[in-house]
């Protein structure tokens, strides 16, 4: 990571709207891309592009950054991969702690992609005791007894909730007054925390029901044409095709 520059635009760490935020890693993705690849500039269309956000929103997101790149060039790759990354937070390393290592905790704690992005999975925690001290990821699991211990001893502040529904509120209680202020929560359940603590949620249920919408709402299209020209298949492909813009790169589902 370039990290070695003495001078840098001012920018503004408070203030950058939460849409904004919401975006910036889509662009770290498709700027870590691109300088694994050693591409030493990308142009606005281009990044955009790769990280499917319309380009306007993509100048509008970096100016928060006070990132605008130069005219004929574009942007600096590394730099921006540095920029967005201390803008996230990601220049440091954060330890976070797994809460249930059933299927869905074991699979995240042998997920390389925390590591990589700075998030050292510090423990793995489990409210069976015949689990305890069994290795996943190479890590012992330990047992629910001591997270607070652990939390403490390793500074955790992120904490990853992969119980079941009926757990996660008293997993997430305990997470908070340990010291954790900010959890993913992956169970399918909404947790109540006090002023200051951030959760974000991860359902990948609700996410296919979203495509479902959209699956219903192209047969209905499909239907209609049908019903319209009495060609089946066609005419809804047509009016896809339709509504793909001049790049026909225009998806029909927009990243959130
Ligand atoms: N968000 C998603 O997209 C998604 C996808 C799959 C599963 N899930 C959810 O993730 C959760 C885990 O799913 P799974 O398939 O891994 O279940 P699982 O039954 O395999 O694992 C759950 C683990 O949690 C442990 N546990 C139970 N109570 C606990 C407590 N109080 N403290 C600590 N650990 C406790 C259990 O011992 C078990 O090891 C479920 O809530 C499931 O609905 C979410």
């Amino acid at each position: 990571m370039a990290t070695g520059r003495t001078h840098r635009p001012a920018t503004r760490s408070r203030g950058i709207p939460e849409a904004t935020v919401a975006r910036l890693p889509l662009y770290l993705r498709a700027l870590t891309a691109l300088s694994e690849r050693s591409v030493p500039t990308v142009s606005s269309e281009e990044l955009a592009a790769a990280a499917g956000v319309n380009s306007a929103k993509l100048r509008k997101d970096f100016s928060y950054l006070g990132s605008y790149g130069t005219r004929g060039v574009g942007y600096d790759v590394e730099y921006l991969v540095y920029q967005i990354s201390r803008e996230l937070g990601l220049t440091q390393d954060w330890p976070v702690v797994i809460v249930g290592i059933g299927n869905l905790g074991a699979a995240l704690a042998n997920y390389g992609g925390f590591a990589s992005r700075g998030f050292r999975v510090a423990a793995l925690i489990d409210a069976d005791p015949a689990m305890a001290g069994k290795p996943v990821a190479g890590l012992p699991v330990r047992h629910t007894d001591e997270l607070e211990e652990i939390i403490s001893e390793n500074g955790v502040s992120i904490g990853v909730i992969a119980t079941p529904a009926g757990a996660a509120q008293q997993v997430c209680d305990r997470l908070v007054a340990a010291g954790i202020t900010s959890i993913l929560n992956f169970a399918p359940t909404v947790l109540s925390v006090p002023d200051g603590v951030d959760v974000r949620k991860v359902d990948l249920s609700i996410e296919l029901q979203i495509l479902a919408f959209h699956e219903q709402r192209k047969a209905g299209e499909e239907t209609a044409a049908v019903r319209r020209t009495g060609t089946a298949g066609r005419p809804a492909a047509a009016a896809r095709e339709g509504r793909k813009g001049p790049d026909g790169d225009v998806p029909a589902v927009m990243p959130a």
